[in-house]
């Protein structure tokens, strides 16, 4: 492959190309005369639409076909919503670099209420992400959750179709597709935990390629990484997968760096959380740390019910 060329797969959402073509900004920025091309691909995840995600079943749904690309040597990189990305890659590909993370919150939008306090008894909401379920459902157990898939603009489309009194999206998605102004209000962390990741993108390539690895080098945000890598260490250590209700937000102040988790019920019912803080260079440790707690304080319990093997 030619020297000046990286070439990105990506999916073909608008928020994935967003994101792929902000990387190839940024790539561009940084080497001038480097040509960055966009391999546009189909995944899983996006052709299965009729069900729920968290029973389609198999962990990396969005990424499997990019990371074929990689092995084949079709596309050189590919860039994810962290959230998206299994914690264990294929031999010969990592997570090279994590770019700085955009808003990691929720968003509550509505055409009708203003947040969730506002919506009346019984009202419907639309999110397929157990994690959110779980944490609206522990604030407002009156409230009707409803599966909503589809990529951003379908699913405020549904919306505006009046399938439901509100969704739940995540700020970072909209803010990128320029629809800020759709969000009604922000849900913040002490309300409902963000998914590990949730608003950092992450560039996978193959982990031998020095050429490509040094053209990514100055794309990588130092203090996101330190963040995603205590979240993602915690997910990890829990061995949780897309069918158990799990938050994790790291935020570091200083050189302190303070990890917040949760295993929940997807009802609701049973939510365990538990916060570790320590030096932003342990991140790795700290997730491990808070997820031995978490275990020991009940989510085990959670986590063996769902997943009787
Ligand atoms: N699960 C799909 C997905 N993957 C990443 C984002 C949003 C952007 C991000 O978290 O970086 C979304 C949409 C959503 O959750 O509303």
């Amino acid at each position: 492959m030619s020297q000046n060329v990286i070439r990105i797969a990506t999916r073909k959402s608008p928020l994935a190309l967003w994101q792929a073509e902000f990387v190839k900004a940024e790539l561009e920025k940084f080497h001038p005369g480097l040509t960055v091309e966009l391999l546009p691909m189909s995944t899983k995840g996006d052709i299965i639409l009729d069900t729920p995600l968290a029973k389609v079943g198999g962990k990396g749904l969005f990424v499997k076909e990019l990371e074929i690309a990689m092995l084949d040597g079709r596309a050189d990189i590919a860039v994810h919503s962290i959230k998206d990305v299994p914690v264990d890659f294929p031999d010969g590909l990592g997570l090279e670099v994590i770019c700085e993370r955009e808003d990691p919150r929720d968003a509550f939008v509505s055409n009708d209420y203003k947040s969730i306090d506002d919506l009346p008894k019984g009202a419907v909401v639309g999110t397929s992400s157990l994690r959110r379920q779980c944490q609206i459902r522990a604030m407002r157990p009156d409230l009707k959750i409803t599966d909503l898939r589809g990529n951003v603009g379908t699913r405020l489309g549904k919306l505006d179709a009046g399938n439901y009194d509100a969704i739940i999206l995540a700020a970072a998605g909209l803010k990128r597709l320029k629809l800020e102004e759709r969000i009604s209000s922000f849900i913040s962390a002490e309300e409902s935990l963000p998914a590990n990741g949730q608003g950092a993108v992450g560039i996978e390539c193959r982990t031998d390629d020095e050429r490509v690895k040094a053209l990514l080098a100055p794309l990588e945000h130092t203090e996101t990484r330190y963040r995603v890598t205590a979240e993602r260490a915690m997910n990890t250590h829990l061995q949780g997968g897309c069918q158990v209700p799990i938050g994790a937000f790291a935020e570091i102040q200083g050189d302190t760096l303070t990890l917040r988790g949760l295993v929940g019920n997807p009802d609701g019912s049973k939510i365990i959380t538990g916060t570790s803080v320590g030096p932003k260079t342990d991140a790795k440790a700290i997730g491990i740390t808070l997820a031995k707690e978490l275990l020991s304080k009940g989510a085990k319990e959670i986590l063996d019910a769902v997943y009787i093997k």
